[in-house]
């Protein structure tokens, strides 16, 4: 193959293109099943050998029980009823001969089942550990990460293998069986003449070859097209969600969604057709080679047992091994390959497992400082979204001081969200850096840091669980506390909306499950606000989760906010005037850089953009 892509043809990423090079996941993989069940996979791994064995001793005393009965028949004056023969002791061998081989059939189907239950228990098992697996990295890694499209592809590539692949399991375990089952043939062949195992196998080679370039060219295109399974997926659950249905329905999108779904499904079809054909063409072609060779040695036995170099039993018994043989061997090389190609696909499970957070915690971490004596300090922070050209914040330097309450104002895009996820270190600046307590926030230990900190963040999460329980994700340690929860809920106002609920604070919510009862948007609201009391971090971060609040409710909402975090440091977003007032100092932020730091009084006196703005609400209402 030259190094350009031809017309149509589909390459592999570079990384992937030593077709067997995949074979290194092979061994990682085998033990994460040791890790999932040590137990199972021993069980599973004996039965195999036990099984192995079987098929070439069965045919062995089949060989037996067939020269027996020849020289039976061939006896001179031998015994005329079953009864006599069997009184006359000429039938103890043939007797024990059946009796093995019966033996063997019994363990051969006993072993046969216990595999398939250990295979099924063991899989099960292999794909709850590495869902879990897959979980806890993820857990780990950043936020800057799971926004990032190709890291979104790599995922979805991963959690594909957790439920996906796991039959690898089964096939690597059978491929072992298989090999010493095909040695053992192959050693009865070899003791009667080494040159049929050649033939076999020239025979199978281009069938091999074949199927390992056919699997290759599957995964490639697998690969090449998960952003748009990605998006087959999204527009599916789009155009049949309890999320979307509403607007779906409104604009009349469903003709919309489905056409793009066909158009894109209609590519994908295309594609796997090609290669599917070709696949069936050179199949066929390579399974004839097989079967040519397999002829040629039968004839070969059927010629020395005429010439009488071999007994009616030798022939049974190769003929019988040699088509054995061809079918293991047939099978154990697709099946070889078909293992190069899964193995492929884990490599994007190990590559997953591989991805290294950025944002970690130092190795000897300061500890935090309880309670935060001076306050926060940001120096000349700058932030750039990753891909983004445009500067999110820039030269930002403020102070915010412990225990008082910073309202942040802008427009949309000025950066305010951004500045909370800074201080909250789900990203790192790329300039400047951010201060607390005169420490460098860098300096702690991550969890900790994110424990002294609530934030409600504008588009917070509707969890679909009890009302109890969406409370207590704000501190989940603490969620068999009811006190506490009913506590948080009466001061974000949240007691009023789930005492009203059917089952109350045990009632399900979200329409997801059943049961579900659906809220408000403002009615979610106070729940989410609810977490940042039942949280009780030292800082309190409210970024917007109020804008669908109606006024008065926002306004007792704020009251209270300031009420509570009296002693603690918070920051609160709003573009309701009336709450922002309530701050002790407010910070207009304006193309992601300050523009005004100040009391109410003191940004109406200077006249700025503040002013104008609050004129502009207060105009509203007038
Ligand atoms: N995840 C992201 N990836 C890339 N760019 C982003 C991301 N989030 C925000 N931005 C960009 O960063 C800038 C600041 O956004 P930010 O969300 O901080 O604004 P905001 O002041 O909170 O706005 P709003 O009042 O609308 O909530 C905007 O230009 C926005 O387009």
């Amino acid at each position: 193959m030259t190094d350009t892509p031809q017309k149509g043809e589909v390459r592999l990423p570079k990384s992937l293109r030593g077709r067997f090079a995949a074979l290194r996941n092979v061994w990682p993989f085998l033990k994460l099943v040791w890790q999932a069940s040590p137990t199972l996979t021993l069980i599973a791994a004996l039965l195999r050998l036990i099984r192995a064995v079987l098929p070439v001793a069965a045919l062995w005393f089949g060989k037996l029980i067939i020269d027996e009965v020849v020289r039976l028949i061939g006896m001179e004056n031998g015994p005329d009823t079953m009864l006599n023969w069997w009184q006359a002791g000429y039938a103890d061998a043939l007797l024990l001969y059946l009796a093995a081989e019966f033996g063997l059939a019994i363990l051969s189907d006993v072993t046969g089942r216990l595999i398939g239950l250990t295979d099924s228990l063991l899989s099960e098992r292999l794909s709850v550990s590495s869902s879990i697996k897959l979980m806890e990295h993820a857990a780990t890694l950043d936020l800057e990460d799971f926004e990032d499209t190709e890291f979104q592809d790599q995922l979805d590539r991963a959690r594909r293998q957790t439920s996906g692949r796991m039959t690898l399991t089964g096939q690597l375990l059978n491929q072992m069986q298989d090999i010493i089952t095909v040695l053992t043939f192959a050693g009865g062949l070899v003791v009667y003449n080494p040159w049929l195992i050649v033939l076999l196998i020239l025979a199978l080679i281009p069938a091999f070859l074949g199927e390992t370039y056919f699997n290759a060219q599957t995964y490639s295109l697998d690969y090449q097209r998960t952003p748009a399974r990605r998006e087959l997926d999204y527009i599916r659950q789009t155009a049949a969600s309890v999320d979307t249905a509403k607007e779906v329905k409104i604009f009349g999108l469903s003709r919309f969604l489905i056409d793009r779904y066909r158009f894109l499904s209609e590519s994908f079809f295309k594609a796997n057709r090609r290669i599917a054909e070709q696949r069936a063409l050179w199949g066929g072609v390579f399974t004839t080679i097989g079967t040519v060779g397999y002829y040629l040695a039968y004839v070969w036995i059927i010629g020395r047992t005429l010439t009488g170099q071999l007994t009616i039993g030798d022939l049974t018994f190769l003929s019988a091994s040699f088509r054995r043989l061809r079918t293991l061997l047939e099978g154990l090389l697709t099946s070889f390959s078909t293992t190069a190609a899964q193995a492929l696909y884990l490599d994007d499970l190990f590559g997953f497992f591989k991805v290294a957070p950025e944002i970690a915690s130092p190795e000897n971490p300061v500890p935090l400082p309880v309670p935060i004596k001076s306050g926060f300090v940001f120096e000349d922070v700058g932030f750039r979204y990753p891909g983004a050209e445009k500067w999110a914040v820039r030269h930002l330097s403020f102070e915010l001081q412990a225990g008082e309450t910073l309202a942040l104002v802008g427009e949309n895009g000025a950066g305010k969200t951004t500045l909370v996820k800074l201080l909250a270190r789900l990203y790192d600046p790329d300039e400047g850096r951010i201060l607390l307590d005169g420490r460098d926030l860098r300096e702690f230990d991550i969890d900790e840091l994110r424990g002294a900190m609530g934030v409600i963040f504008q588009d917070f999460v509707r969890f679909n669980l009890s009302a109890s329980d969406n409370i207590a994700v704000g501190r989940i340690s603490e969620r068999d506390n009811r006190a506490r929860i009913e506590e948080a809920a009466a001061r974000s106002l949240a007691a009023q909306v789930i005492t009203g609920l059917p089952a109350g604070y045990d009632q399900m919510i979200g329409k997801r499950f059943r049961n579900g009862v659906e809220l408000s948007g403002g009615e979610w609201q106070k729940v989410a606000i609810a977490r940042a009391y039942m949280r009780g971090a030292e800082v309190l971060i409210l970024d917007e989760p109020t804008a669908a609040l109606d006024a008065r409710s926002e306004y007792e909402v704020f009251l209270r906010f300031k009420e509570l975090s009296e002693g603690k440091t918070a920051i609160l977003i709003s573009h309701r005037f009336s709450s922002v007032r309530m701050a002790d100092r407010i910070l207009v932020l304006a193309n992601g850089r300050v523009e005004a730091i100040g009391t109410h009084e003191e940004l109406l006196a200077a006249g700025g953009r503040y002013a104008e703005l609050f004129e502009l609400q207060a105009a509203g209402y007038r």
